[in-house]
This record gives C-alpha cells, structure tokens and sequence, in this order.
C-alpha cells in the first residue's frame, strides 16, 4: 500500500532537463542514459522508487540557501533574513519517466556558530549543492572550504556535485558576465555543475532542481542495475569523481534490452 500522497502534476519528469552551460556540466547529453530509459520502461528500478535521496546544501552565511529551497518547495521569497540555526529539510517528491523518486533537501546554516551542528548532517548525501552569492566574491571563493566539509563525510566518487550562484536580479548583465567567467572556472575545478539562480524571481530555480533530481535519479538507477548484475548483459558502468561520464558505454553499445 503506497501511504504517501501522489507525486504533484508540476514534478513530473519525462525527458531529461538540460544544464544550465556546457563548460561546467555534469554530463551534456540530451536524453537519459539509454540503460535507465530501458530500465524504467521494463519496471526494472528496483529499490529507487522506494528511495529517498539525500542532498544537502551548503555555502556561506545568508548567500541565500533558504530562500532557494523555499522558492522550489514553497514558491515563496521572505526579503527578511533568518538565520538558519543548525539544519532544517524539506521532502519532494518527483516522478521520473513513470518513477515515483523523492528527494529530501537539507538546508543547513553557513553561519559559523552552527557549523558544527549543521555538520553532523553532512553524511549519506548523494548530491551537495554548494550556493555562493553572485555579487559577493569571497561567498564564491569559500565554496571549495564548503566542499572539502561536506566530502568528509561523504563518498566523493559517487556523489553529484553542483555549485550554484544566487541572487543573480542583484547583478547588472556586464557584473554576472564577469562572476560567471569565475565561478565556471572553480565548478571545473570541483567537477561540479553550474548553475545561477533567483529566488526573488524565480530565474532557473524550478529548472535546477529538476536537474537535480534528473541527475541523481540516473545514477541511482545505473547503480541499482550494476547492484543487480546487470552488468551480465554486457554493459559497463563507471561512477567516479574523476569521471562523471555516466554515458562510457552507451555510444558504444546498443542496449540489448530495448529494441
Ligand atoms: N535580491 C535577492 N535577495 C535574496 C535572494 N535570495 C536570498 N536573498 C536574501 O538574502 C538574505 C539571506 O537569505 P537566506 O536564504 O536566509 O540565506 P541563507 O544562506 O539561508 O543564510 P543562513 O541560514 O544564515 O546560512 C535574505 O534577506 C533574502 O531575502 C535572491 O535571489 N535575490
Ligand atoms: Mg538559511
């Protein structure tokens, strides 16, 4: 019996949404990959749909990392700033190519004080979004110190990385073009996706988390095959930090389960 309520109409996903810019990209191909489209088709996903994702978010003291949670979740902006003391999550739920996935979303607080509290929630991510400010420069600066936290609790060879910049409506054209030229910079660096966002506006907030829960979905389910052995059927599935490439066989080999 399934007790959780259904999956929203507006978090439905059946292609997969693109990234934001192609030099900072977790992976650029356009479909999902052929071996979970195959899998989702045959109700071959195993535990996934069970699942519950945990991302956590992090990044320096009011860059803004409430504000994008409760833009997607809530689809409200406070102009006031609340501190976050400790931790504080959110539940959504998705449905990807006919899978109900859910994802829960660890809003912790970048004020110092609370560090060390928020911390302690840092282990079991499968994806760590880092939020730097888009008009303050040493937010974006912080962000390696943010990751380098959040890996020592976490596998770094599995987990999706994303380095998102905020409050974008605050810059002019010519002062994003210039943060962007650096952020891009450090989200190679960390092999992270980019991506920049208002949660004043609600400029590229729905279009991040979809991703988000894309991304993280994919590799749940090409982990949950290679759990499986599917491996039998003659592809290979590399998950690492050094190669985020989802995709090595697919060009290669035809899935054998699909016609
Ligand atoms: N103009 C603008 N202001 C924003 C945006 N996002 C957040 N803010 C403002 O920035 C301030 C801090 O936002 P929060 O979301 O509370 O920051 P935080 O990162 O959660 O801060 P901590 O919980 O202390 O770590 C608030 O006053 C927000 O209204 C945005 O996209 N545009
Ligand atoms: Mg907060």
């Amino acid at each position: 019996m399934n007790i959780l309520a259904p999956v929203r109409r507006d978090r439905v996903l059946a292609e997969l949404p693109q990234c934001l810019r192609k030099e900072a990209a977790l992976h650029v191909h356009k479909d999902f990959h052929p071996r979970v489209t195959c899998a989702c088709q045959e109700h071959r996903t195993g535990t996934v749909g069970f699942k519950i994702s945990k991302v956590i978010v992090v990044g320096d003291l009011s860059v803004g990392k409430t504000c994008l949670i409760n833009r997607f979740c809530k689809d409200i902006f406070d102009k006031n700033y609340k501190a976050t003391i400790g931790v504080d999550f959110e539940m959504e739920r998705f449905e990807v190519l006919g899978v109900p996935f859910s994802l829960q979303l660890w809003d912790t607080a970048g004020q110092e004080r609370f560090k060390c509290i928020a911390s302690t929630y840092y282990r079991g991510a499968q994806a760590i979004i880092i939020v730097f400010n888009l008009n303050d420069v040493a937010s974006l600066e912080h962000t390696k110190q943010w990751l380098a936290d959040a890996l020592k609790e976490n596998d770094p060879s599995s987990v999706l990385l994303f380095l998102v910049g905020s409050k974008k409506d605050l810059s002019t054209p010519a002062q994003y073009a210039l943060m962007e030229k650096d952020a891009l910079k450090v989200a190679q660096e960390m092999k992270a996706e980019y991506w920049a966002v208002s949660s004043l506006t609600g400029e590229n907030v729905r279009e991040f988390f979809f991703r988000v829960a894309a991304l993280t979905f994919e590799a749940n389910v090409l982990a949950e095959l290679e759990k499986s052995g599917a491996r039998r059927i003659g592809d290979v599935v590399r998950i690492s930090s050094n190669d985020s490439n989802l995709y090595l066989t697919a060009g290669k080999k035809k899935p054998t389960c699909c016609p």
